[in-house]
């Protein structure tokens, strides 16, 4: 089942063109990073999986499912003491007075932020206002999460116990994030998007699935292939070199290294 299905999708805000020609399709129960420069696109892409932001042209897809979204920045200016915020937030969810007490009893052992129930949100630390972002999130019992950087703004052990503790969640959960630290994306992600200026250019799972053909090729000097493209090319001595390149462009490739007077080693598959 997908989570989210964009076709062709943009998102224009005040005449500026923010996301373009999304073509993107996030199944329930994956794990999603979503990277990428300051400014690329990274929250807004979130917001219209999310259902925040709306596409204004293309098509988008999303399931009728609970979504419980974590914002960047947490309010600043919340007056309420974090277990008044979290029985606020957890009564729009219909839950009953006593299964809220226990549930964010159980969440803030769980987050390491029991001392903090009882202090005005404005006065708590930025990693409890984040943990408590999160929590009020998870009171939806959401089956998609969302969350926009995370571990932004947190200090080192902050960071490691906060993803050990999304770790911990429900393995079947859906979690898409937006993240810059690679170690939360190589911890936490089995898939990861790259934008950049808008676009989608990077899709680990598309790599994952496409064809590729490793060529090995004797050449005459490294300058002989320094205008072939390939998706990389790593030298084994001099003169040995080993192309990784998407099996519909080795046949091309192949006649270009001839040309050059390369030496075909061996040409193997990879998935
Ligand atoms: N509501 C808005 N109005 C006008 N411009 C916006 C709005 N939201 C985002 N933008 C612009 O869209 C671009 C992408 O913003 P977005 O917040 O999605 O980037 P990002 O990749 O999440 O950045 P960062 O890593 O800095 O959080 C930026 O140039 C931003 O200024």
């Amino acid at each position: 089942m997908s989570v989210f299905e964009g076709n062709k999708a943009s998102k224009t805000i005040n005449g500026s063109v923010i996301l373009e020609d999304l073509t993107l399709t996030i199944s329930q129960g994956e794990r999603v990073a979503i990277t990428g420069e300051n400014g690329s696109g990274k929250s807004t892409l979130l917001k219209l999986i999310a259902g925040i932001y709306e596409n204004t042209s293309g098509e988008v897809k999303r399931a009728h499912l609970e979504k419980g979204y974590v914002p960047e920045h947490f309010p600043e200016t919340i007056k309420l003491k974090l277990q008044e915020y979290l029985m606020l937030v957890g009564k729009m969810s219909g839950k009953s007075k006593e299964e809220l007490t226990s549930e964010i009893s159980e969440y803030a052992k769980l987050f390491n932020v029991t001392e903090f129930l009882h202090t005005p949100l404005k006065n708590c630390s930025k990693g409890t206002k984040q943990k408590a972002g999160i929590i009020q999130a998870l009171l939806k019992e959401p089956d998609v999460l969302l969350m926009d950087e995370p571990l932004t703004g947190l200090d080192d052990k902050a960071q490691t116990e906060l993803l050990t503790q999304l770790q911990s969640l429900q393995k079947n959960q859906t979690v898409i994030f937006t993240a810059h630290e690679s170690y939360l994306i190589d911890a936490f992600a089995e898939r990861v998007l790259q934008i950049k200026s808008g676009r989608l250019v990077y899709d680990s799972t598309k790599l994952n699935q496409e064809k590729v053909r490793i060529i090995k090729a004797t050449v005459p000097t490294r300058e002989y292939i320094s205008g072939i493209q390939a998706m990389s090319k790593k030298w084994h001595g001099e003169s040995l070199v080993e192309l990784t390149v998407s099996a519909n462009e080795s046949d091309r490739v192949l006649t270009l290294l001839l040309k050059q007077g390369c030496s075909i080693i061996e040409v193997s598959e990879k998935r």
